[in-house]
């Protein structure tokens, strides 16, 4: 049972694939269930610490795990009992039911007992939740002390996080081989609880990840303020977000931050001020460039706008800019980008959809050429070439304003110091969610900040000097 930072994360389809390249290496699907059924069983006699267990099983191999599980566990002298929704679909279900000696009692006659398994569906589900299954897997969750979900909560869509008729959130997912979208998009992730990867023996592609933390580049000997990445922010309308975005640049590690278009002296005084003109926009020693902030959406700052884009540097562009772009113009830019919309700008600049959010942001990837970081409470960083990182659950006092135009001068300050669009949005997000858990309940965004030091510290050493 392991955590899920850097966890591989794959689509029902993709889950699927693995399976079978799994099976035509010679692996067979009773023995993977096996292996799946035996891994859970010891996991919930941990968990469940001698307290009764009522595994429910469906008509699919979600349940052809359940009749494992409680064969497992009954053969270990755990009390169990079953309780089953239709009867085993697949033969290798079958195979698992046979294994099952004991009486099975059906989903909508069976007693509560104080620790739940639901092995109800899984990937496979189709279709929403009939109503009367729903209310019974209600009652029983209520009454139980600890509900365990096999693999997924019943009832969420594994691709979108979507809720097909879930009636309750498990305390405890136990995901199977890999993590699937629901574990990490909303409001199936609240619906997960705490979720724990299980390994049943197979491989899985790193395509799409679970944001971890990263391996950030340490300064050396050799090291000065620009070559530890300069960081330029373009001040717009509201010149508090782009100052926000600078002194996060300067606490995630950036050795050189400017501020473009301000000159009087203030707090921090770390920070470079500077006229925003053509000299200080092109200086050729900026590593990220972040144009976006608080900028305005009027025509001179249309005009700003246009003036960072036609720069070669690699940008990052959140905020207003959002309003003030297209994804072809985007596209036919170029070079190193990263957008950072929440769910309004990603709307206005990519059109709004029913499609769920990690297959929009991959689409969004592709149509602008950049990598998008989806900001929310389940953030998506999506990059054009296919690959995908989805962050665990951040700090919900992460509501706050202000805080993206932080997370926009992070992923700067990992832009500037080498990492590829993908690595640099990634690494943000997860020092932004790692700051986050440092600050507490109730922060403000300055605080925020600040806690990207000691979470930039956190991974320090992870990479050697340069
Ligand atoms: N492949 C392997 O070897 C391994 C697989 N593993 C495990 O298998 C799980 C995937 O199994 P699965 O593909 O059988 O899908 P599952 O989630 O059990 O549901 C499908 C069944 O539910 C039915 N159904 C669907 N929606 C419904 C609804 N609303 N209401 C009522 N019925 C509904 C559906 O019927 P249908 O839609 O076809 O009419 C079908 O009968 C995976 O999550 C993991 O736990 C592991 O053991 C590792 C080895
Ligand atoms: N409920 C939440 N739980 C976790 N993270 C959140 C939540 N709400 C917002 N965030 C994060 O906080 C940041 C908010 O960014 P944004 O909406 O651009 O705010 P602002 O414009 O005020 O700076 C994003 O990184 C987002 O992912
Ligand atoms: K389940």
């Amino acid at each position: 049972m392991r955590q899920i930072e850097g966890a591989a994360v794959l689509t029902a389809a993709d889950m699927r694939a693995v399976e079978q390249a799994a099976f035509e290496q010679g692996d067979s699907a009773a023995a993977m269930m096996r292996r799946a059924g035996q891994a859970c069983a010891a996991a919930i006699r941990r968990l469940s610490a001698g307290s009764e267990v009522l595994v429910l099983c469906g008509p699919g191999n979600n349940g052809g795990d359940g009749y494992v599980i409680a064969a497992t566990l009954a053969a270990d002298g755990h009390p169990v009992r079953v309780a089953a929704l239709g009867t085993p679909g697949s033969d290798v279900a079958q195979q698992a039911r046979a294994g099952w000696v004991g009486p099975v009692e059906t989903l909508h006659d069976t007693a509560p007992a104080p620790v739940l398994v639901d092995a109800l569906f899984g990937i496979g589900l189709s279709h929403p939740l009939d109503p009367a299954i729903a209310q019974a897997l209600l009652v029983l969750i209520a009454a139980a002390r600890l509900t365990i979900a096999i693999d997924l909560p019943s009832g969420v869509d594994t691709d979108s996080g979507a809720l097909l008729g879930c009636p309750a959130p498990a305390d405890i997912t136990l995901a199977l081989g890999a993590l699937k979208p629901a574990h990490l998009l909303q409001p199936a992730a609240s619906h997960c609880g705490a979720v724990r990867l299980l390994d049943i023996g197979v491989s899985a592609p790193d395509t799409m990840q679970v944001v971890a933390a990263p391996a950030l580049p340490m300064p050396g000997p050799h090291s000065h303020k620009f070559n530890r990445g300069m960081v330029a922010i373009v001040r717009g309308r509201m010149a508090g977000a782009a100052e926000l975005a600078a002194a996060a640049a300067m606490h995630a590690g950036s050795g050189y931050v400017a501020l473009l278009g301000s000159t009087i002296p203030a707090a921090p005084h770390a920070l470079v001020r500077r006229k925003l003109n053509d000299e200080s926009l092109g200086d050729p020693r900026i590593g990220a460039l972040v144009v976006g902030p608080g900028l305005g959406r009027d025509d001179d700052m249309r005009a700003t706008l246009e003036r960072a884009l036609a720069t070669d540097h690699s940008l990052v562009v959140d905020g207003d800019a959002l309003h003030l772009v297209t994804p072809e113009q985007l596209r036919a830019r170029g070079g190193q980008m990263i957008l950072t919309p929440h769910a309004g700008e990603f709307d206005a600049l990519f059109g709004s959809s029913d499609a769920g959010k990690l297959d929009r942001a991959r689409a969004a990837a592709q149509a602008s050429g950049a990598t998008i970081v989806f900001k929310g409470a389940d953030t998506v960083v999506a990059s054009p070439d296919g690959r995908a990182r989805l962050a665990p659950a951040a700090s919900n006092w992460l509501s706050t304003a202000g805080s993206g135009d932080v997370l926009a001068g992070a992923i700067a300050a990992c832009l500037a110091a080498g990492l590829d669009p993908l690595g640099a949005a990634a690494a943000g997000v997860w020092l932004h969610g790692e700051a986050a858990r440092r600050c507490g309940p109730a922060f403000i965004a300055d605080d925020l900040a600040c806690a990207l030091g000691p979470a930039r510290a956190a991974v320090a050493g992870a990479v050697p000097p340069r």
